[in-house]
C-alpha cells in the first residue's frame, strides 16, 4: 500500500519573527516533489503559527508543538486544542521526548492528548523513542511499544496519526540512527501495530524516523522500505531541509 513519504520540520524552541520569515521565504522559493510525492509540515512555536500560516505556501501544511490534554479552560499558559482548530491549524505534535523527559509527560498522559486532539479533527505525529541507557539494556522495543500501546487503547482510528520514532539518544547529538537501527525499529513497530491494530493499521500508518537527519544522511535513510519520512529538528531551520524534502523521490520506484 502506498504511504505518502511526510517530513515533518520540527523548529522546537528557536528563532525570531525575522527568522521564521527568512526561513519561509526559503521554502516558498523551493522546488519540491510534488504533494502526491512527499508531504510537508512545518512546526513553528506556537506564537508564531498565525505568521507561518499567512506566508507559507499553501501546499506544505502547519503544525502545533503541542497541546492541551482536554477542552480548554482554566490551565494557565496551555494552548487548547479547541484553539488551534480555531487558527485552522491542521497538525500537532505530541509526546515528542523532550516533554517527556523534561516535563514529565507520562505515555498516559500523550496517549490522553492524542485521543483528544484527533477527536477534535487534528492530525497528530506522536512520537516514540528510547533513550541510550534504554538501548544499551536491550529494552528499546519494549518502549516504544509501551507509548504506542498507550495511544492504541484510547484510539480506534489512525487515520489521522503519523507515527514518528525518535530515538533519544539521536536527538541533537549528530549522532544519526543507522539505516539499518532505524528499518529495524520501523519493522518492528509496524510488526507491534499489525498485531494490536490489525493490518490495515500497520500497512497504511506512516513511520517516519527523527534524530539527527541532516542533507547528508537523508537518502540512505529514506530508501529502507519502513522509513516513510522524517521528524527534522535542526537541519530543518536550514536551507539544507528542502534536500531532505527531495530524498522522498527515492520512494518514488513503488
Ligand atoms: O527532535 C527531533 C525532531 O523532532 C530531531 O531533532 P534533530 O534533527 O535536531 O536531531
Amino acid at each position: 500500500m502506498a504511504r505518502t513519504f511526510f517530513v515533518g520540520g520540527n523548529w522546537k524552541c528557536n528563532g525570531t519573527s525575522d527568522d521564521v520569515k527568512k526561513i519561509v521565504g526559503v521554502l516558498n522559493g523551493a522546488e519540491v516533489p510534488p504533494e502526491d510525492v512527499v508531504e510537508v509540515v512545518v512546526s513553528p512555536p506556537y506564537v508564531f503559527l498565525p505568521l507561518v500560516k499567512s506566508l507559507l505556501r499553501s501546499d506544505f501544511g502547519v503544525a502545533a508543538q503541542n497541546c492541551w490534554v482536554r477542552k480548554g479552560g482554566a490551565f494557565t499558559g496551555e494552548i487548547s486544542v479547541e484553539m488551534l482548530v480555531n487558527l485552522n491549524i491542521p497538525w500537532v505534535i505530541l509526546g515528542h521526548s523532550e516533554r517527556r523527559l523534561l516535563l514529565n509527560e507520562s505515555n498516559e498522559f500523550v496517549g490522553d492528548k492524542v485521543a483528544y486532539a484527533l477527536s477534535q479533527g487534528l492530525k497528530v505525529i506522536a512520537c516514540v523513542g528510547e533513550t541510550l541507557e534504554q538501548r544499551e539494556s536491550g529494552s528499546t522495543m519494549a518502549v516504544v511499544a509501551a507509548q504506542t500501546k498507550a495511544i492504541a487503547e484510547r484510539v480506534l482510528n489512525w487515520d489521522n496519526i503519523v507515527l514518528a520514532y525518535e530515538p533519544v539518544w539521536a536527538i541533537g547529538t549528530g549522532k544519526v540512527a543507522t539505516p539499518a537501527q532505524a528499518q529495524e525499529v520501523h519493522t518492528e513497530l509496524r510488526k507491534w501495530l499489525h498485531e494490536n491494530t490489525g493490518p490495515e493499521v500497520a500497512a497504511s500508518v506512516r513511520i517516519i524516523y527523527g534524530g539527527s537527519v541532516n542533507g547528508k544522511n537523508c537518502k540512505e535513510l529514506a530508501a529502507q522500505p519502513d522509513v516513510d519520512g522524517f521528524l527534522v529538528g535542526g537541519a530543518s531551520l536550514k536551507p539544507e531541509f528542502i534536500d531532505i524534502i527531495a530524498s522522498s523521490t527515492v520512494k518514488n520506484n513503488n
